[in-house]
């Protein structure tokens, strides 16, 4: 593998602070008459903070990786731990975000972010004030009274955020989150996201396809090999913290990240 740094992401107060550990980690799946390996062998750390940008090849398992840290399936080998504390179903410290939210259609979008706290039994007055918040932090305040059938793609997916930050987790897991929007949305929803990254300081998994999204989002890009998957690169990049400190994403014309985009693209392809 190639492991050019995993030091968590510099510039933090909690830097280095371990998140997520994922050790030895396989998955098989298993049925009467077949069985599928879909990971085989992860090891990782995650730190807090870090923008972690997962790439490979179609089918190589970062969707099989991310559900298994969401508490959806358990691995067939190895251990997952977050805060040392073994990762054992679903819990609200995990909030997951997918390329199709899975939101309430007949319901408002406010209706819809307050739905996981109020679910929880926190006290009505302190989710609406909540909801009131993270309205804004998506950009969705003029529209809290529709309902979710009347929005865009771009619209729904900034409720999702929403519904998925309010309840403060530890990570955010998304899975090709921005894939089915028109390229404009896609790099508002890309800024929408840095910024909150930034402003928060929350850590985020990232599964995406596209490698420019990777590279302009994530401090650190990790690249699976072709199915069975394997972790076969993991390095760190600055090109995000350049996008937010001199407002400009000028940097993605520059000759360090044609570099990466191509050393990206070579691994995926199986080229180096
Ligand atoms: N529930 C399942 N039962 C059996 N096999 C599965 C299941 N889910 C995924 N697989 C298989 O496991 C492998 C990894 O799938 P996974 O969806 O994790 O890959 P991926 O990298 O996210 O793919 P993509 O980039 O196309 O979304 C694939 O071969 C897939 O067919």
């Amino acid at each position: 593998m190639n492991n050019e740094h995993v030091l968590g992401v510099k510039g933090f107060s909690e830097v280095n602070r371990e998140l997520i550990s994922i050790k030895d980690v396989s998955l098989v799946y298993k049925s009467k008459d077949s069985r599928i390996p879909a990971i085989e062998n992860i090891n990782l750390n995650l730190y807090h903070g870090e923008f972690v940008c997962v790439m490979g090849p179609s089918g190589c398992g970062k969707s099989t990786l991310l559900n298994i840290l969401a508490g959806f399936i358990k691995p067939t080998r190895g251990s997952v731990k977050l805060n040392q504390t073994e990762i054992k179903g679903i819990d609200w410290h995990r909030g997951v975000v997918f390329q199709n939210p899975p939101l309430y259609e007949w319901f408002s979008i406010r209706k819809n972010i307050a739905f996981g706290p109020l679910v929880r039994k926190v006290p009505k007055r302190t989710v609406n004030e909540k909801v009131d918040i993270y309205l804004e932090k998506v950009g969705l305040q003029a529209f809290a009274d529709k309902k979710v059938y009347e929005l865009s793609g771009g619209m729904k997916q900034r409720a999702a955020i929403a519904s998925a930050l309010i309840n403060n987790p530890e990570i955010l897991l998304m899975d090709e989150p921005f894939g089915a929007l028109d390229a404009l949305t896609r790099e508002q929803m890309q800024q929408l996201i840095r910024t909150i990254w930034w402003n928060s300081k929350k850590t985020i998994f990232f599964i995406t396809h596209d490698v420019d999204e990777a590279l302009l989002l994530g401090t650190r890009v990790i690249v699976m090999s072709k199915h069975p998957g394997k972790v076969i690169a993991d390095f760190q990049t600055d090109f995000t913290k350049s996008i937010i400190e001199h407002d400009t994403d000028g940097v993605r014309y520059s000759e360090p990240f044609h570099q990466k985009r191509k050393y990206i693209l070579q691994l995926i392809n199986q080229k180096v």
